[in-house]
């Protein structure tokens, strides 16, 4: 979408109802990846595959016949000009739309038409361009909720405090604390997320992705907002994720900090992809200056 309304400051963020947000999240399905038949893939096999997607808004054809594949253990990037696809793309993989043909596959087998909730539970997580936070709860009750996704005790445990429930909420405390301090923030885990800075609501954002236990971590411009210090710092984080065994999938509109950090780049363009491959061979392509600088593939060569 247009980020000409990109918030420049913490109170001014889009938040989410709680209400809305806790419902995608339904702890008394449990949906894992060997449930779909397959087992996980090794580092530097396909984890996901957007195959041949294409997707319409009455008239806009947001995605035109798109393909591209997701290595385990690397960093994608998918970036292009305002309007290109990115996060209509992004919505696709993770259950928000369905396509009007092709399929998104998750470790070989198409995603189809599960939900939102489900697909979290699958092993992909992401972020969002505007932030979404629970506003009125605190960093590591937002953490806790990402965190709840894989729980198996359901309401009737709760209810009764049953020890396996009373164990699986102290790992998941333990768990929330552990991902607070790696994102900077377990000095803030009592403070309402709509009091933290900017910069602390992103990373906040991101700690609870993470508590889903993703294999497939997805961010929606991530830098957006943040001064020079704060996204290379950002670059260090999203190394360091990766490093921890994540796989990354990141929109961003900063060239520097795209081609900083990424192992492979997709470039789309009107919902098309223009052009794939490593940071040096995007920066040299011509149909991609083009597509930046807006002038014709030729004059561009
Ligand atoms: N819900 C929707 N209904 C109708 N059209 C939509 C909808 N969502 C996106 N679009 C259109 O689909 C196209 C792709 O939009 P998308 O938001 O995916 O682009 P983007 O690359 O993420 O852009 P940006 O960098 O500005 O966020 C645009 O023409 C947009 O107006």
């Amino acid at each position: 979408m247009p980020e000409q309304n990109q918030p420049e400051t913490a109170g001014e963020h889009q938040l989410a109802n709680p209400a809305d947000e806790v419902t995608e999240i339904n702890p008394d399905v449990d949906i894992a990846p060997e449930d779909i038949g397959v087992p996980a893939v090794s580092e530097g096999e396909k984890l996901l595959e957007v195959d041949q997607v294409t997707l319409r808004f009455g008239g806009v054809v947001a995605l035109n016949e798109v393909s591209f594949h997701i290595n385990k253990g690397e960093i994608l990037g998918l970036i292009g000009p305002n309007g290109a696809g990115k996060t209509t793309c992004f919505n696709v993989m993770t259950g928000v739309y369905q396509p009007t043909s092709g399929a998104v596959r998750y470790l070989g087998k198409p995603l189809g038409k599960r939900k939102k909730f489900q697909i979290t539970k699958l092993g992909i997580a992401r972020t969002f361009q505007n932030i979404r936070l629970f506003a009125n709860m605190t960093a590591l009750e937002n953490v806790l909720v990402g965190v709840d996704a894989h729980h198996s005790t359901g309401v009737i445990s709760a209810m009764f405090r049953l020890p396996k429930h009373r164990t699986e909420e102290a790992q998941g405390y333990a768990r929330a604390m552990e991902l607070l301090t790696f994102m900077g923030l377990d000095g803030k885990a009592d403070e309402l997320a709509r009091n933290l800075p900017y910069g602390d609501q992103r990373r906040l954002e991101i700690a609870r992705a993470l508590a889903t236990s993703p294999q497939l971590l997805c961010l929606d411009e991530p830098a957006a907002g943040f001064n020079p210090a704060e996204k290379a710092r950002l670059m260090e984080l999203i190394r360091t994720i990766r490093d921890q065994g994540y796989t990354v999938l990141l929109i961003e509109h900063d060239m520097k900090l795209v081609m900083g950090v990424t192992d492979r780049i997709v470039v789309l363009e009107f919902g098309r992809k223009i052009a794939e491959g490593s940071p040096a061979e995007i920066r040299d392509n011509p149909a991609v200056i083009a597509a930046y600088l807006g002038v014709d593939e030729e004059d561009a060569s």
